[in-house]
């Protein structure tokens, strides 16, 4: 990084996203079977999801004592007497993530995550974490991403975004991970690799029209309308077929120039989007040269607490063809 560094919030995101990293990934290793999904069996993602909570928190709490989280999950079902061995699983997965810091208790994991239950708004500094967005991807062996973001004075600052499966860049490693820094730039790294890494920048696409684009949209059609995306598509003069993938490894994905577009469609009116499902996403595609805004084409806004209350819908570029694209979403919606 050159500028205006955020060095030290760049450590703590790359360690914490790492670490949980290595948790989802196990959990992954031991808990998914190849019939997890047919037998609707949730408990694998569900063990990943408050592990990774809980690591992140810990790393976060280790480095920056007083910052907020307004994370998705809370320990309140982990407190249940009947989850004693989904509490129990929990807790040893953190145990062996965080063994070369301090043997952790049972208690302590609880309240480490516990420290997600912040609320956000429009004025101070908090941090925003999805410990596993794209659960349905968790379970299929597809696309994840643990998702973090610094926002102050309801601006995102600092973002890191780990996609355990997304391919390393140069081949090391394992995952990819972004971070962004605001005014500085989008740079990408292995997510789990032995050693010291370099940071790599990253570009959107450069394509100037956006007939020649690839657009990523989500792979459950209840997420986005995918009936409508392929209308716009069609209104674009877009041919190739879209790149369906889970969470907000889209935004890696434009970020880095692999696609020019991801289109989130609204499926229901009363939907609000959460915050930690975008706000890593959106800086590492700004600092990277694109444009985001809600299907309007307003700017996203993430002062209004948990949800992006202000904003329906997201339309994510490479910059050059947003406005082009915006106005192809409004006549497919307006019809
Ligand atoms: N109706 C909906 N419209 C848009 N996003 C949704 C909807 N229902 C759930 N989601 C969210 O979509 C995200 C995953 O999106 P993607 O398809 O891009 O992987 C999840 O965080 C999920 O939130 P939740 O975890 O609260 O169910
Ligand atoms: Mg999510």
């Amino acid at each position: 990084m050159t500028t205006h560094e955020r060095t030290a919030e760049l450590a703590a995101a790359i360690e914490a996203v790492s670490r949980a990293a290595q948790v989802t990934q196990a959990v992954q290793r031991e808990l998914v079977t190849a019939d997890t999904l047919t037998k609707k069996d949730r408990s694998p993602v569900t063990v990943a999801d408050f592990a990774s909570q809980a690591v992140v928190c810990e790393t976060l709490q280790r480095h920056f004592a007083n910052d907020p989280v307004v994370g998705e999950e809370d320990a309140a079902e982990l407190r249940d007497e009947a989850n004693e061995p989904l509490r129990a699983s929990v807790v040893e997965h953190v145990q062996r993530a965080l063994a070369d810091i301090a043997p952790a208790t049972e208690a302590q994991v609880l309240s480490w995550i516990d420290r997600g239950h912040a609320e956000g708004g429009a004025k101070g500094r908090f941090w925003t974490l999805d410990p596993i967005d794209g659960t349905k991807g968790f379970l299929r062996g597809e696309q994840y991403a643990i998702a973090l973001a610094l926002i102050e004075d309801g601006e995102i600052v600092f973002g890191a975004l780990g996609c355990p499966n997304l391919p390393s860049p140069a081949d090391e490693g394992e995952g990819l991970l972004i971070v962004a820094s605001r005014g500085d730039g989008t740079w990408m790294t292995p997510l789990i690799f032995e050693g010291e890494s370099e940071l790599q920048p990253v570009h959107v696409s450069d394509i100037a029209a956006a007939a020649d684009a690839n657009f990523c949209e989500s792979v459950e059609s209840g997420h986005s309308d995918q009936d409508q995306s392929v209308q716009i598509a069609k209104k674009l003069g877009i041919t190739a077929e879209p790149v369906r993938m889970d969470s907000q490894a889209k935004y890696a994905t434009v970020a880095g120039g692999s696609a020019a577009i991801y289109l989130r469609l609204p499926t229901r009116p009363g939907y609000r989007e959460k915050i930690w499902d975008h706000a890593a996403g959106v800086i590492a595609v700004e600092e990277a040269g694109g444009k985001v805004t809600d299907v309007a084409g307003k700017p996203l806004e993430f002062g209004h607490g948990r949800q992006l209350e202000a904003n329906r819908g997201v339309i994510a570029t490479n910059g050059r063809i947003h406005d082009a694209v915006v106005a192809a979403v409004r006549d497919v919606l307006e019809s």
